[in-house]
């Protein structure tokens, strides 16, 4: 299972994309700030954008899906339980899975930002696709609900797995980094050795690097861990 951007270009604007590489297996980080195209990205990957020129190729992917930006954009139901037997789940087990257990009559749109998000993300998890790719998972949830959201990408033990985010603060273990800049997708590589190359790193990895220390991942835990080897 495998999916390869080649020579991927696409224009909008004054804004042009350009992207090249393969996404193999595992949880890939696509960083990079506010406005530097991973939507973009995220929407020519799911095949909802044509490419100027390239192409999108999946390989072995019986299934994908896309997770929005903005969770209310994908909500269809009237009742929260009915929203999530659209996905082809049990209301129980992902309102468990959301900490969300009262909710199942409400109406999506009474539930929070972050509490749709959590809802959106279990819905997306317990499906279990292919491909999965997650536009900002983060966004709107507070540290606990990002750490529970990093817990439920983690637990993803197959498939491929693609977050498109600006976070640099609570983030998952993760396989691969690549970078957006000015839409320009660069492939930093397999993590930990792409963990020095990682131009805008979160503060705690570039921190443990000055010291001398080498995070095996790219969470705060690894970054604190590497600093306590070092410091014994
Ligand atoms: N529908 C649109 N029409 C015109 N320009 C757009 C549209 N969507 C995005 N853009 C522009 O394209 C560029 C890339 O936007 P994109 O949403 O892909 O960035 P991003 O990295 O996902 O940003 P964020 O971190 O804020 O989500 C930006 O300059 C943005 O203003």
């Amino acid at each position: 299972m495998r999916v390869d951007l080649e020579d991927l270009r696409f224009s909008r604007g004054s804004f042009t994309l350009r992207g090249s590489g393969t996404f193999e297996e595992g949880v890939h980080l696509v960083s990079g700030p506010v406005g530097s195209g991973k939507s973009t990205l995220a929407l020519l990957l799911a095949e909802l954008l044509r490419p100027a020129s390239g192409a999108v190729r999946r390989h072995n992917v019986a299934s994908a899906l896309l997770l929005l930006q903005f969770p209310e954009h994908q909500i269809t139901c009237p009742t929260v339980a009915e929203e999530v037997r659209s996905w082809g789940l049990s209301p129980e087990d992902v309102l468990a899975r959301a900490d969300l257990p009262a909710r199942a009559g409400d109406d999506p749109f009474h539930l929070s930002r972050g509490e749709l998000r959590r809802l959106t993300l279990a819905c997306a998890v317990m499906q279990n696709p292919d491909l999965l790719m997650l536009d900002e998972p983060f966004s709107s949830l507070d540290c606990t609900a990002k750490r529970e959201a990093c817990r439920m990408i983690e637990e993803r033990e197959e498939g491929i797995t693609i977050i498109f985010s600006h976070e640099r603060a609570v983030l998952p273990r993760v396989n691969a980094v690549w970078e957006m800049e000015d839409g320009v997708l660069t492939a930093r590589g397999s993590v930990p050795d792409a963990i020095p190359s990682w131009r805008h790193a979160p503060p705690y990895l570039a921190y443990a690097l000055r010291e001398g220390a080498r995070p095996e991942n790219i969470r705060l835990s690894d970054a604190r861990e590497a600093l306590c080897r070092i410091r014994g």
